[in-house]
């Protein structure tokens, strides 16, 4: 029989078991204390053993702004909201936030806690995980699914995001905004005189071109086809338009592989009105582009009827 101060020997067992098992997972078990004074304390942390040093740990069980402050600052705003959430409504604590972890990485990191209401503050129970990688690869399938695999530009999807966000300023600013729709000419002839592959070369090579010549604030999507796109944010339509022209200007005078002279665009283009929505904004800047191709193509067609070229 065990001394009565002694747990039996089973029940020591088990206890030897989880703390080899909690210094072994892949991630932190914890308490977390918050006195209704607003200090904060980690009285229990575990796990991830080569992560956190017994000095680490000794030093959070006293104050958990040792840790807090090595949060990202971004992050830090909506980690407090949480917590002062979770405490308030008694909920689980559910966010994700970044760390800085040496001088030149940051490991994303997921926290789930669930409440417990103490006479003089909230002490949480819960687990962090390491999800950076998972982060990685979240952004790489968002980027993947925001672009344009031949031409590496923006894809029709997220030109519309884009489209959004920037006329959701134009209107709440009053900022001027405005759109490109710009088409290769005859395009079926390049690829019929040169093949397919050659034509994909030129619209490879057309993107490049065009990147080169606008500002990084704007959007250059590739909507389809032969079919492309530039957003311009803070852009009335005679900068535009100007802008407009010169791109026409070094298209027809390039050499994309096939000779000086044999790809030219027809450009339409339009600028936001206050108050206008997406679709009516692209059908105005696409009636301009096709007025543009029925007047001979290679050349510019703003909305307000003004033709150059
Ligand atoms: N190489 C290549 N060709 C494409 C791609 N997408 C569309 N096209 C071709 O682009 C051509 C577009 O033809 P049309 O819509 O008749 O237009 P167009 O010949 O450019 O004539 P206009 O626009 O009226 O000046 C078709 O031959 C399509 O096959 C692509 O990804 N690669």
């Amino acid at each position: 029989m065990p001394a009565d101060h002694m747990l039996p020997a089973d029940d020591r067992d088990s206890l030897e078991q989880l703390k080899i098992m909690t210094e072994r997972i892949p991630g932190m078990i914890f308490q977390f204390f918050r006195s209704t004074q607003g200090a904060m304390s980690f009285p229990y942390l575990a796990g991830s053993g080569a992560l956190l040093g017994e000095a680490d740990k000794r030093l959070l069980a006293e104050d958990a702004n040792h840790a807090f402050e090595r949060i990202d600052s971004e992050d830090f705003p909506q980690l407090m909201t949480a917590i002062e959430r979770s405490a308030h409504q008694q909920t689980p604590l559910a966010t994700q936030f970044r760390l800085r972890w040496n001088a030149d990485s940051v490991r994303w990191i997921a926290a789930r806690a669930q409440p417990e209401r103490r006479r003089n503050g909230t002490l949480w129970h819960g687990v962090m995980l390491d999800i950076s990688e998972q982060v990685a690869h979240e952004a790489h399938l968002r980027r993947l699914s925001d672009t344009d695999a031949l031409t590496g530009l923006a894809n029709r999807r997220k030109l519309m995001k884009r489209l959004d966000e920037e006329i959701a300023k134009s209107n709440r600013y009053g900022t001027p905004l405005s759109l490109m729709l710009l088409d290769l000419d005859h395009f079926k002839q390049v690829n019929d005189t040169w093949g397919h592959l050659q034509g994909d070369q030129v619209l490879a090579e057309f993107g490049s071109l065009c990147t080169g010549l606008i500002r990084t604030e704007d959007t250059l999507a590739r909507l389809g086809g032969e079919e492309f796109a530039i957003l311009l944010p803070l852009t009335p339509q005679s900068h535009c338009q100007a802008l407009a022209e010169r791109l026409r200007h070094h298209i027809a005078g390039h050499d994309f592989g096939i000779g000086q002279g044999k790809v030219t665009a027809s450009i339409g283009v339009a600028e936001h009105r206050v108050g206008e929505s997406r679709e009516r904004l692209i059908d105005r800047a696409d009636n301009s582009l096709y007025i543009a191709k029925e007047q001979g193509r290679n050349r510019v067609i703003s909305c307000t009827v003004t033709a150059i070229g």
